[in-house]
C-alpha cells in the first residue's frame, strides 16, 4: 500500500547531507507498522513523505519514489490524497481547520462530500470511541493537550482512509486513553484492512501491537525492518520489559507484560533477597558537579555558587552578580548590569533579552501584559491557552509575555524582600497550594488542590487526560488565578508577583515547548537564554548538547524536530536554574537515552535542593525520577504518596516492570540491574 523506492530527503543547500537516505521500503495494506529511532533520526520526515508533507509544506528535496495506493506523493499534493491518507502531526493544534471539537470530526467527511447522515453518525460514534461526548461543543482552543491529541485522532479516523499516518500519537495521552486508541487501531487494521504506519516513542505502549517494526538507526542510515521482536534485539530504542529481557537472556525477547511475565520466575527468585530499597537509591545519578554546566564557576566564571538546599527566599539559582559588582538584593530600579540595557522601553515586552530586567522592565510588563499569548497572566488576569494557535508574530510576542513571566532570574532585580506575604514564609517550602480552586469558565479544573513542594523533592503529577495537571502547574507561575484557596511560591502569590520576581523562584517548560522559543536559530536563542539567566557563554548550547546530539546551531527552531524542541526548551529553563522547576510533559519527541540523560540532570539539580515537579503521563519516567506521585482526577487530589506506592497500587500507572515483577516492590530496569 505504502512503497518507498531509494527515497532520500535532504534539507539545506547544495552539499548539505541527506536526512534519511537510502529507504526502500514496503508496508502491505492491513498492516500496522511501526516506526521507532533515535530523536531526530528522520521519522516524521518519512511519514510527511507519507502524507506528501514532506516536501511541498516543509522545503527539503525528496529522491526516489514515495507512492501510496499508487499515487506518487511528490505529484499528488496532500488535499489529492485526502481521501486515501489520513495523517495526525505531532502538534494536533496547527493542523486543525475549525473552531470546535465537533466541527473538527465532520470536516473531513464534509471535504469527500460524504452524505450528512453519514458524518452524523460517525461523528457520535468517534464521540464516543475516544471519551469526547461532554466536549463536543467546546472550542479547540480551550482544551487540554490530550483531549487535542484525541480530537486529531478521532477527525482522521471519521472519513475511514484506507492508510493512517500518525506521528507519536500517544504522546499527549494518559495511559487508559493510550490503550484505547491502540485497541481502536488494530480494529481498523483486523476488521477492515487499513494500512497504519506510526512512529512512535512510547515503545511500552505500542510495539505489542505491530506486524513489523522499522528501525532508523541514525540519520542518513537506511532502515532495518523485520519482526518486532528481531527487531528490538538489536535496537538502540526498545521498552522496558525488552530491556530487561536482554539483561536477564530471555530469548525471544517479550514485547509485552504478559510475555515477561510468563518467562520472569527464574528472575524474581534472584531477586527474592535482593534489597529494593538499596536499589532504588542507586539511580544514574550524578552529582551537579560532575556535570559540566553545573561545575562551580560554570555560570559566570568566577566560582560563586549558590549552597545546596537553599531557601528558597535566597534561591539556588540566585543570580550570580554582574561584572559591575550590583548584586540582586541591592540593584534597586537601575541594576541591569554591565550593559544597562533596558529591555522593553516601549514597554511591549518583558524581560526580554535583557534578562537584567529594571523594576520599570518588569514591572511594564506585568502590568500591560503585551496582549501576547500568555502575558495576560502576571496581573493581568488569566491566559489564552492558545499560544500554540498564535502565528509567529505574535508567538514572538508570547514569548516576552513568558519570559516576563518564566524564568529569567535577572541580574540585580529588585527584591522586595519582607513583603508582607513573604514574612511568614517557610523556607523549607518552595511552594504551596491550600484548598486551591481554578476555574476555567464553566469548567472546574480544579477543587481543593492541596500540595506542598519541599527543596530537593521530584512530584509527579499524573492523571487522565484533563485532570487538571497543567492547570496547576499553570497556577504555580501565576498564569491562572485561583477562584478559592491559596497557592504560594517562594513566599509569593503568583498571579499576584511582578513576573521579574516570580522568576527567581520558579520557572515552566511548558507542554508546548514552541511557547518558549522566539529567536530565528538554535544558536540564538541558546545566547539569549545564557544572557537572561546571567549564565556564562555556553551553558545553554552544552546543556542541549548533553540532552541530545545532533542539534545544529543554525537551525530555526521551527524546523527542529519535536524532541530537539523539548530539549532546547529544557535546556533554557535548565540555564536559568530555578529554584522550582516545572515540567509539563516533558519527553514528548525525546528518545530512551535522551529521557534518560534528562533524569540524570533533573536529579542532579535536586540533590542541589531544586524542587522539580512534573506533570506526565510517562509512567516509566515517574518511576525513575519521582520521589512523591500526585495524582489528580476530575480536578481533585485523588492520591499524594512516594512513587512506590501510588503508582504499584494502580493498574494504569504502574510501570512495566512493576506489573512483571510484581509483588516484588521493582520499578525500574535500572533498579533490577543494580540488585542482580
Ligand atoms: N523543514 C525542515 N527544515 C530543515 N531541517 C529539518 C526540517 N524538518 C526536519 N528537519 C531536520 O531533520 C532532522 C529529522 O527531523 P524529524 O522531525 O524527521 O526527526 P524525528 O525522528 O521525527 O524526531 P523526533 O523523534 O524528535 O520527533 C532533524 O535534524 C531536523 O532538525
Ligand atoms: N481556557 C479554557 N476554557 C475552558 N476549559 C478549559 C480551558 N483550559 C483548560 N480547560 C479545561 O480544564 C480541564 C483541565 O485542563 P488541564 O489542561 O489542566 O488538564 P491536564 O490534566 O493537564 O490534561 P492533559 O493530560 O490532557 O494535558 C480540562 O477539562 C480542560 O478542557
Amino acid at each position: 500500500m505504502i512503497c518507498f523506492e531509494n527515497v532520500s530527503v535532504t534539507y539545506g543547500g547544495a552539499g548539505a547531507a541527506p536526512t534519511v537516505a537510502g529507504v526502500d521500503l514496503t508496508v502491505p495494506e492491513g498492516e500496522l507498522v511501526l516506526l521507532v529511532g533515535p530523536s531526530g533520526v528522520g521519522k516524521s520526515t518519512l511519514l510527511g513523505a507519507v502524507s506528501g508533507l514532506v516536501p511541498h509544506f516543509t522545503g527539503g528535496t525528496l529522491r526516489g519514489r514515495v507512492t501510496v495506493g499508487g499515487r506518487d506523493t511528490r505529484t499528488h499534493r496532500p488535499r489529492e490524497l485526502a481521501d486515501l491518507v489520513g495523517t495526525v502531526g505531532q502538534d494536533p493544534l496547527a493542523h486543525f481547520v475549525t473552531d470546535t471539537v465537533e466541527d473538527e470530526l465532520a470536516y473531513g467527511m464534509e471535504s469527500l462530500g460524504l452524505a450528512p447522515p453519514v458524518m452524523r453518525r460517525r461523528v457520535e460514534e468517534t464521540l464516543d470511541l475516544l471519551g469526547l461526548a461532554e466536549l463536543r461543543d467546546r472550542p479547540l482552543a480551550t482544551l487540554s493537550g490530550g483531549q487535542r491529541q484525541r480530537v486529531a485522532i478521532g477527525s482522521v479516523l471519521t472519513p475511514h482512509p484506507k492508510v493512517l499516518v500518525l506521528d507519536e500519537p500517544t504522546s499527549a495521552l494518559d495511559p487508559a486513553a493510550a490503550e484505547e486508541v491502540l485497541a481502536v487501531l488494530q480494529r481498523l487494521v483486523h476488521d477492515l484492512g487499513t494500512t497504519v504506519l506510526m512512529a512512535e516513542h512510547r515503545l511500552e505502549r505500542v510495539v505489542q501491537y505491530a506486524d513489523r517494526v522499522v528501525l532508523l538507526p541514525a540519520p542518513g542510515e537506511p532502515p532495518v525492518a523485520g519482526a518486532p521482536a528481531d527487531v528490538m534485539a538489536f535496537s538502540p530504542v526498545r521498552p522496558p520489559v525488552v530491556a530487561l529481557g536482554r539483561l536477564a537472556g530471555w530469548s525471544p525477547l517479550p514485547l509485552s507484560v504478559r510475555d515477561a511475565r510468563r518467562r520472569a520466575g527464574d528472575l524474581r527468585t534472584r531477586l527474592a533477597g535482593a534489597d529494593a530499597g538499596a536499589a532504588r537509591r542507586t539511580g544514574p545519578a550524578v552529582h551537579p558537579k560532575d556535570a559540566p554546566w553545573c561545575a562551580p564557576g560554570a555560570r559566570d566564571g568566577s566560582g560563586a555558587r549558590a549552597t545546596p538546599s537553599a531557601p528558597a527566599t535566597s534561591p539556588v539559582s540566585a543570580p550570580a552578580p554582574p561584572p559591575g559588582g550590583t548584586d540582586a538584593s541591592g540593584a534597586g530600579a537601575t541594576g541591569t548590569g554591565a550593559t544597562g540595557t533596558d529591555a522593553s522601553p516601549t514597554g511591549t515586552g518583558g524581560t526580554g533579552t535583557a534578562a537584567p530586567g529594571t523594576a520599570g522592565t518588569a514591572g511594564t510588563a506585568g502590568t500591560t501584559g503585551t496582549a501576547s499569548t500568555t502575558g495576560t497572566a502576571a496581573p493581568g488576569g488569566p491566559a489564552s491557552r492558545t499560544p500554540a494557535a498564535a502565528p509567529r508574530g505574535r508567538r514572538a510576542a508570547g514569548k516576552r509575555g513568558l519570559s516576563a513571566l518564566f524564568p529569567w532570574p535577572g541580574r540585580g532585580l529588585p527584591a522586595r524582600d519582607g513583603a508582607p506575604d513573604e514574612e511568614t514564609h517557610d523556607p523549607t517550602v518552595l511552594a504551596q497550594a491550600a484548598r486551591l480552586g481554578v476555574r476555567h469558565g464553566r469548567v472546574e479544573a480544579l477543587r481543593r488542590v492541596d500540595l506542598v513542594v519541599r527543596p530537593g523533592e521530584t512530584v509527579a503529577l499524573m492523571g487522565r487526560n484533563g485532570a487538571g495537571k497543567s492547570t496547576l502547574l499553570g497556577s504555580l507561575v501565576g498564569l491562572v488565578a485561583p477562584a478559592s484557596g491559596t497557592v504560594r511560591v517562594g513566599g509569593r502569590t503568583p498571579h499576584r508577583t511582578p513576573p521579574a520576581e516570580l522568576v527567581r523562584r520558579v520557572a515552566l517548560v511548558p507542554q508546548e515547548p514552541r511557547d518558549l522559543l522566539y529567536a530565528d536559530t538554535v544558536g540564538a536563542e541558546c545566547a539569549a537564554a545564557d544572557t537572561d539567566a546571567g549564565a556564562a557563554p555556553g551553558t545553554c548550547r552544552e546543556i542541549v548538547s548533553a540532552l541530545l546530539a545532533g542539534v545544529a546551531d543554525a537551525t530555526h527552531p521551527r524546523d527542529l524536530s519535536e524532541g530537539q524542541r523539548l530539549a532546547l526548551a529544557l535546556a533554557i529553563v535548565l540555564t536559568a536554574r530555578p529554584p522550582l522547576l516545572l515540567l509539563d510533559e516533558p519527553t514528548r519527541g525525546l528518545d530512551y537515552a535522551a529521557k534518560s540523560r534528562l533524569v540524570t540532570v533533573l536529579r542532579g539539580l535536586a540533590a542541589e535542593g531544586h524542587g522539580i515537579v512534573l506533570a506526565t503521563h510517562d509512567v516509566e519516567l515517574a518511576a525513575e525520577i519521582a520521589d512523591r506521585v500526585v495524582v489528580l482526577a476530575g480536578g481533585e487530589v485523588v492520591a499524594d504518596g512516594p512513587t512506590a506506592d501510588v503508582v504499584v497500587s494502580s493498574p494504569a500507572f504502574a510501570p512495566q516492570i512493576a506489573k512483571v515483577l510484581a509483588p516484588q516492590p521493582w520499578l525500574t530496569v535500572a533498579q533490577v540491574e543494580a540488585a542482580l
